[in-house]
Parts: structure tokens; C-alpha cells; sequence
């Protein structure tokens, strides 16, 4: 997701990319309202402006390129019908508004009278079909108001059918939601109607639902746009925060002038057997690159000369999974990535015991699910959603239908903040807080990319000045941003091509400002 409004929303910047669910949403136009007197008119007037603004920022169109809106019977719709008259009284003239829904109440009802009177082409979805098919054909741009915040269960009816008909054209790159791609709400799940876009031009704060990994893959770029919603009232409501370059500076503080390797942290690492030492040393570099001083890998004795003759900065121990070696001396610890779990059982609970602060992936995550304790101390789990069906004891189905109920499930029972990790990662905490990682690069699922995450996220951790919740939340968006810049670098890539990306920006976000 992109900053959207650029620098002068330096307001935003300060309040950080939040993210609220449709109640919250609701919450905020109350309060703008009735505590601060806002009119509702005048807040979807700026709505259809700003949108309209950040739509020709976008694709800068001509007054001669055709836009079709589509209309609902709420708000949703009146903001798309503010930007049909915007549209109008700028000189566009080819323009059409589809009704999906016959009654349009409130403040849709009042623009949709206004767009009437000023002579704009106004067709009914239900009755005249065809046309409003050819009209939405030959548009350059379809403009998205059937539903926003005040959708109710799957999209119904009409809405649906409009929906359903439009996909079938196969244009969604040319499809612009106003606030939101309609039929997606808090509770959207896979196979539910949903007008797939291009771009989502959502109301700050951005909803919560775009980001549910299902709903996310028919939002195309999401832009915030700025309404004039005042500071108090989007203070008042809680939401969640989605990770952005100003979040992340917010989170990863400039590394002390005066530091050095024993006082940036000593990182344990459990990882490598035969067969899979190359999640071992790729784990180990990476906690280096996160910016641990000093990093061990502590590695079955079968690979041990094969990691000793790889690894030159980073320590090399080989280790047959008997007693743990002083745990307690290294400030954060990674344990799993290609690790084995036949025969750790034990070691993985001595380890649990006598270190204090980590990270559990892969194999990890398997001998934790075994154990179904809560932990003490401070620990991160980085599952994906079929790990995460284990250490839950259910399908991967019932992760994906609700992946921010699991992360919150699997947070609670374990006690521990939870990273799950998809092409929207979503990282809680047991007492609730919560933040939503954009990624959508399919690049990035390569093998290996989950090794450098953790041990990345390890790395980070060994500075124990660091919260592990902004630990996991730098460290999941540095890797994002890392397989970004690969992809634009290397195209195709192999995880061992993200760890010099990530070098490079944790020196950009903690070294150049240090
Ligand atoms: N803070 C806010 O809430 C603001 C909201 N604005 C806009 O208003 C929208 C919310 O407006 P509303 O609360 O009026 O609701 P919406 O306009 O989002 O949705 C209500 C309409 O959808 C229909 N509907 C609901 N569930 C349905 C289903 N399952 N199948 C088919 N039709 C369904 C309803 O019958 C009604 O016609 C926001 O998304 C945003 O676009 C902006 O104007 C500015 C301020
Ligand atoms: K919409």
C-alpha cells in the first residue's frame, strides 16, 4: 500500500497508517459528527473530491474518456455520486451512472436528485440491463459505490448479480472502489461476491477487511484518502496498524553510535541437519544482517565441517542435541529452520526453559505444537497458515477462512506474538495488538525466504532494547521491502538474494540515521 496524498499529509504520517474495521469506521463518522459537528454532507462532499482527485492522480483521464458509476442505495453510493458531479462540473461529459440498487436513502437519494437535474445519464441496472452492460463495456473506468462499511453478510440480490456480470468482463484493472471493492467486509470469506479492482481508494483509516489475506487479492493498490475526519476522533477508536515506512521508523530506533558487536547481541541459532543445513546457514546469516553482533549456529555434528567450511563471520558449533550450551549468555535465539524433530523433543524444552527471548519457526513450530504449552519469556512464532493449523490442532481451511481469529487464537493459547505469514502477514500479540504486513509478491515464496525471515527477526531481537512485537513488525516489512527491491533487481530470485537487499536497509533505516 502506498502512502497515498504524498508528504503534506504529514497528519497521517504523525498518526501512522492505522486501520479500522467497518464498526470502528461508523465510530468515527459518529464522533466527527455529533461531538464535533461535521455535517455528514459535508464530510462526503470532501470524500467524493478527494477520491475523485487521488482517481485522476492516478489515471489521469480526459473529458472525453467514459466513466461509469455504479451506484448502491447507501452512502457508499453517494460518495461515488459527489464524484460523478465533480466529474461533471469539470468539463468530463461522458458519463453514466448504473443504479444497482432502485432505492437510493439519505444522503444518496439527495445527489442522486442533483445528478438528475444537471442532465446526467442515469440507467437502472434491473431494468434497462443491456445498456447498462454496453455502457460499463465500453467505459474507460467503472467507478465501485454499491457497498462500502455498511455491507451486511455476502453481497445479495441485485448487488450481487451486477457484481458477478461485471467480473465476467474480465476488466478489474479498470474497476476503481470507492472505499472499498464491494462485498467485502469484516466477516468476507473465499468464494463470497466481490467486485474485484484495480485500485481501492478507501476513506482514512483504511479498512481492516482489505487486508484479510482473501479479500485482499480483489483490492488491487489501496490508497488512504484523507477526508477531514478530525485527529480526536480517529484517536478515539481502536484500530490496527499497517506497517509503512513510517511505522517502521516509529519501530527501529538508529543503531548507538558507540556500539559494538558484544553490546548489539549475541544470537543463538538452532537450525541445519542433513539435508536441510542450507535453512541453517541461511538463518544464521540472516540474523547477522538484522544486525546481531555476534551470531552462533549451533548445527548437527553430521553438517557441522560442511557449515564450518561455509560460514566465516558467523560462529559454527556442532551440537548432537544433548544438553543446550549456556542458553542463557546469547540475548535472543532462533530455533528450527531445518533443525529435524526426531530426538529434540527434549532439547526444544531445555531451550525453552533456559532462554528467555527468540524466535520459533518450522521445525520449531512442530515441536511446540507438540507440547501445546503457553511460554514464558519473550518469543516470537513465525507459522505459516499449515503450521499454524498445527500448533491450532485444526484444517489449513479453517486458518484461511479466518486468519486473524488464528493469529489471535494461536497467540493467546501460546503466549506469544505471533507472525503468520502469508501475501498479507498478520503479526498479535496476546493482549491484543495487532499489525497487518502488505506483501503480495508471489517471488517471495521461494525456498528459504522463511529461514532468512526468522533468523533475520532473531538478528533484530538480539537488541534487547527492541519490543519483539516492533522487532517482528521491522523485520516482516524489511523483508517484504527486500523482496521488492530483488524482484526489481533479480527478477526471479533465490532467497540468498534478499539477504544483501536487507543489509542494505537496515543500514538505510539504522545506520545512516545513527
Ligand atoms: N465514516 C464514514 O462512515 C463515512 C462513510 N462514507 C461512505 O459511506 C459508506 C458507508 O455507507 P452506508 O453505511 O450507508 O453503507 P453502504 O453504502 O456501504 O452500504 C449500504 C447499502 O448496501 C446495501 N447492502 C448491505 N448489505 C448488503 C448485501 N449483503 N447485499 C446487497 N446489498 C447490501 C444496503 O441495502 C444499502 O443500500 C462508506 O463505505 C463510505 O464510502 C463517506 O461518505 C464519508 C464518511
Ligand atoms: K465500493
Amino acid at each position: 500500500m502506498s502512502s497515498g496524498g504524498g508528504r503534506t499529509d504529514f497528519w497521517r504520517m504523525k498518526q501512522g497508517m492505522k486501520l479500522v474495521d467497518n464498526e470502528g469506521a461508523r465510530e468515527i463518522d459518529r464522533i466527527a459528527q455529533e461531538k464535533y459537528g461535521i455535517p455528514g454532507d459535508i464530510l462526503m462532499e470532501n470524500a467524493g473530491i478527494r477520491i475523485f482527485d487521488a482517481l485522476v492522480g492516478e489515471f489521469h483521464p480526459g473529458p472525453n474518456t467514459p466513466l461509469v458509476f455504479l451506484a448502491g442505495g447507501g452512502n457508499n453510493a453517494g460518495d461515488a455520486l459527489v464524484m460523478a458531479r465533480q466529474a461533471f462540473v469539470r468539463g468530463f461529459r461522458k458519463l453514466s451512472i448504473v443504479l444497482v440498487k432502485k432505492e437510493a436513502r439519505g444522503l444518496a437519494a439527495k445527489w442522486l436528485d442533483v445528478v438528475h437535474r444537471l442532465g446526467l445519464e442515469i440507467l437502472s441496472f434491473e431494468d434497462e440491463f443491456e445498456s447498462s452492460m454496453e455502457r460499463i463495456s465500453g467505459a474507460a473506468l467503472i467507478i465501485d459505490g454499491i457497498t462500502g462499511t455498511g455491507l451486511s453478510g455476502p453481497l445479495r440480490g441485485k448487488a450481487a448479480e451486477c457484481v458477478e456480470a461485471v467480473n465476467r468482463l474480465g476488466i478489474s484493472e479498470k474497476i476503481v472502489a470507492v472505499d472499498a471493492p464491494s462485498g467485502i467486509g469484516d466477516d468476507f470469506r473465499t468464494g463470497y461476491p466481490v467486485l474485484s479492482a484495480g485500485l481501492t481508494l478507501s476513506v482514512f483509516p483504511a479498512k481492516s477487511a482489505l487486508f484479510n489475506p482473501a479479500a485482499r487479492l480483489h483490492c488491487g493498490k489501496i490508497l488512504p484518502v484523507l477526508i477531514g475526519f478530525p485527529p480526536q476522533a480517529v484517536e478515539a477508536v481502536p484500530g490496527w496498524v499497517l506497517m509503512d515506512r513510517e511505522e517502521l521508523i516509529k519501530r527501529l530506533p538508529p543503531f548507538a553510535p558507540d556500539s559494538y558487536k558484544n553490546r548489539r547481541g549475541h544470537t543463538a541459532v538452532y537450525a541445519g541437519s542433513p539435508g536441510t543445513l542450507g535453512a541453517g546457514l541461511l538463518a544464521a546469516e540472516a540474523a547477522g544482517r538484522g544486525g546481531a553482533g555476534l551470531v552462533t549456529l549451533f548445527c548437527d555434528t553430521a553438517v557441522y565441517t560442511a557449515a564450518a567450511s561455509r560460514m566465516r563471520s558467523v560462529m559454527v558449533r556442532p551440537w548432537n542435541g544433548d544438553e543446550p550450551e549456556n542458553p542463557e549468555k546469547y540475548q535472543s535465539c532462533v530455533i528450527g529452520p531445518g533443525w529435524g524433530i526426531d530426538g529434540r523433543a527434549g532439547v526444544f524444552k531445555k531451550l525453552l526453559e533456559s532462554s528467555r527471548r527468540g524466535v520459533i519457526d518450522a521445525d520449531g513450530l512442530s515441536l511446540l505444537s507438540g507440547t501445546k504449552r503457553a511460554l514464558e519469556g519473550e518469543w516470537i512464532l513465525t507459522p505459516h497458515p499449515g503450521e499454524c493449523a498445527r500448533l491450532l490442532d485444526c484444517s489449513s481451511r479453517e486458518i484461511l477462512e479466518d486468519p486473524f481469529g488464528a493469529a489471535a487464537e494461536v497467540s493467546r493459547r501460546y503466549n506469544a506474538v505471533v507472525l503468520l505469514k502469508s501475501h498479507v502477514s498478520c503479526l498479535r500479540t496476546p493482549d491484543g495488538r495487532t499489525a497487518l504486513i502488505d506483501g503480495m509478491n508471489p517471488l517471495m515464496g521461494t525456498g528459504g525466504s522463511g529461514d532468512i525471515l526468522c533468523g533475520f527477526i532473531g538478528g533484530l531481537l538480539a537488541d534487547t532494547g527492541l519490543d519483539p512485537f516492533d522487532a517482528a513488525a521491522a523485520g516482516c516489512f524489511l523483508h517484504q521491502q527486500a523482496g521488492r527491491a530483488a524482484a526489481l533487481e533479480d527478477g526471479v530470485f533465490l532467497a540468498e538474494d534478499l539477504l544483501k537487499s536487507l543489509s542494505r536497509l537496515i543500514g538505510e533505516y539504522r545506520y545512516e540515521r545513527s
